[in-house]
């Protein structure tokens, strides 16, 4: 069997075996037959992505922490692959009244946030709580041209807005409806997508 250097080297035949594998599967790959686990295929998105992208989390704050448990594991997955700007989001500490204190108060925040949106190589963003701040970071970001993956949970009963949902182009601007427990592989599938463009 191949060493795992060698494989992410390979990627001719990636491209293949890491869209199709669920957990572990063989392929071939340059005419060797190797088994691929589950954390071959994260490495690769790893590699591929050089693991330093700058990615910002949004998710509500003022609009409500009822996901904050939620939030907290979608940054710890996606410093996997990259560094989270606004890792505060998921902040355990900080409750629906926000960010306290900067001295220039919620200008401060608001200029802060867009510097680092457009900074940033893509945006993921939690909708299933509806937040204003949110969907204002969301059309802003549309303007930067980034790459953005909205995540939402039908399970919720919620409907996500048309300015939202109807704002996906397939290229740019994704939403993906989704169930918790598959948070890791929807974002596994996200990051694999940017690896090929
Ligand atoms: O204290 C804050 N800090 C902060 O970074 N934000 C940004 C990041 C979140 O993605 C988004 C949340 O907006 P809202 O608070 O309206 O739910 O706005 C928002 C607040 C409070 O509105």
């Amino acid at each position: 069997m191949l060493q795992r250097s060698v494989l992410v080297s390979c990627c001719r035949h990636e491209c293949t075996w890491h869209e199709s594998l669920q957990k572990k599967r063989s392929t071939v790959c340059g005419g060797k037959r190797q088994e691929v686990t589950q954390s071959d295929r994260k490495q690769f998105c790893l590699k591929r992505t050089g693991g330093n992208m700058q990615i910002y989390f949004c998710g509500s704050i003022r609009g409500g922490r009822d996901d904050l448990q939620l939030y907290r594991r979608i940054v710890t997955e996606l410093q996997r692959y990259g560094r989270v700007l606004s890792e505060h989001v998921a902040d355990a500490d900080l409750s629906d009244a926000g960010e306290d204190d900067p001295a220039e108060g919620d200008q401060a925040i608001h200029d802060r946030d867009v510097s680092w949106l457009r900074q940033s190589d893509v945006v993921v963003a939690e909708v299933t709580q509806p937040s204003l701040g949110v969907g204002y970071e969301l059309g802003r970001v549309v303007d930067m041209k980034k790459k953005v993956l909205c995540l939402f949970r039908p399970s919720s009963g919620r409907r996500l807005s048309a300015m939202i949902r109807g704002a996906a182009d397939g290229k740019c601007f994704m939403v993906k409806d989704y169930n918790e427990e598959d948070v890791e592989k929807v974002l596994e599938q996200f990051f694999s997508s940017l690896s090929r463009t």
